[in-house]
């Protein structure tokens, strides 16, 4: 069964815009899990330009489903992590000044790195994710770097299928096949949407679960929040 993950970066977007507390960021997380979300996601960057530090800590008595904090693995986001203990943490290798996400870790390269950070946040009872591109070689490293999961980039098979083009989804089936040979759980995320999530899910064995944050409340401004995340449970049956 895949989970849905709701990822509420653009509702601290909103709230940032005008210096206030509306919308207000634990509300809408208790609201999303009461429509039916299966977790909570965000991405507290450096520069905090939407989710705050003090948001992930405020959340954490709040969600009561699965708390999945994905971000760069800099000293201050270890430490807020393993202050919060969410129920998952995700490993994004972004640039500070990054507009978003772009690329997944290079797991060859950055093996003793990510070796070490996965097992100081396992050691303190947090399921650990990396965020990786569909490449073998760097599937392979991730499971040699120990950590419980992948999350799958899913922006390169978004960009294509959003063009009418199927065959995108090729690479990620091959390394879904691959992740479930090595026993790594499988997280995808990244331009998700209604329009391809129902495709990704039936093509990806093992997937467990997907964070979906701007298509997401970008559909919701139009069709709601709660029948949003209706749609897409349905779509992830
Ligand atoms: C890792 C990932 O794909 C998401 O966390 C995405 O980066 C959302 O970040 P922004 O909301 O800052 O675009
Ligand atoms: N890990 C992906 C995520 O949390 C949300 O990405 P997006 O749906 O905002 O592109």
């Amino acid at each position: 069964m895949t989970k849905l993950s709701v990822n509420i970066n653009k509702i601290a977007t909103l709230r940032n815009s005008r210096g206030g507390d509306v919308p207000n960021v634990v509300k809408f997380a208790k609201d999303v899990q009461r429509f039916g979300a299966e977790g909570v996601t965000i991405h507290p960057r450096p520069d905090e330009r939407h989710i705050r530090y003090q948001d992930a800590r405020d959340l954490k008595s709040e969600v009561y489903t699965e708390y999945n904090i994905e971000g760069n693995p800099i000293d201050s986001f270890v430490e807020l992590v393993l202050s919060v203990k969410p129920t998952q943490v995700t490993l994004v290798p972004d640039a500070v000044d990054a507009i978003t996400s772009n690329a997944g870790w290079n797991t060859i390269k950055h093996k003793g790195f990510l070796t070490d950070v996965i097992k100081e946040f396992q050691q303190n009872g947090i399921r650990t994710s990396i965020f990786v591109d569909p490449v073998l070689e760097h599937i392979e490293g991730a499971k040699a770097a120990g950590t419980d999961r992948i999350e799958l980039y899913t922006e390169a098979f978004a960009h294509q299928y959003n063009l009418g083009d199927t065959k995108g989804i090729k690479p990620y089936v091959d390394s879904a096949m691959l992740a479930n040979t090595l026993g790594l759980g499988i997280n995808a995320g990244h331009d998700l949407s209604l329009e391809n999530i129902e495709f990704f899910k039936k093509n990806i064995p093992g997937l467990l679960e997907v964070s979906i944050g701007h298509a997401l409340i970008a559909e919701s401004l139009y069709l709601g929040v709660e029948n949003v995340i209706q749609m897409y449970l349905r779509k992830l049956k």
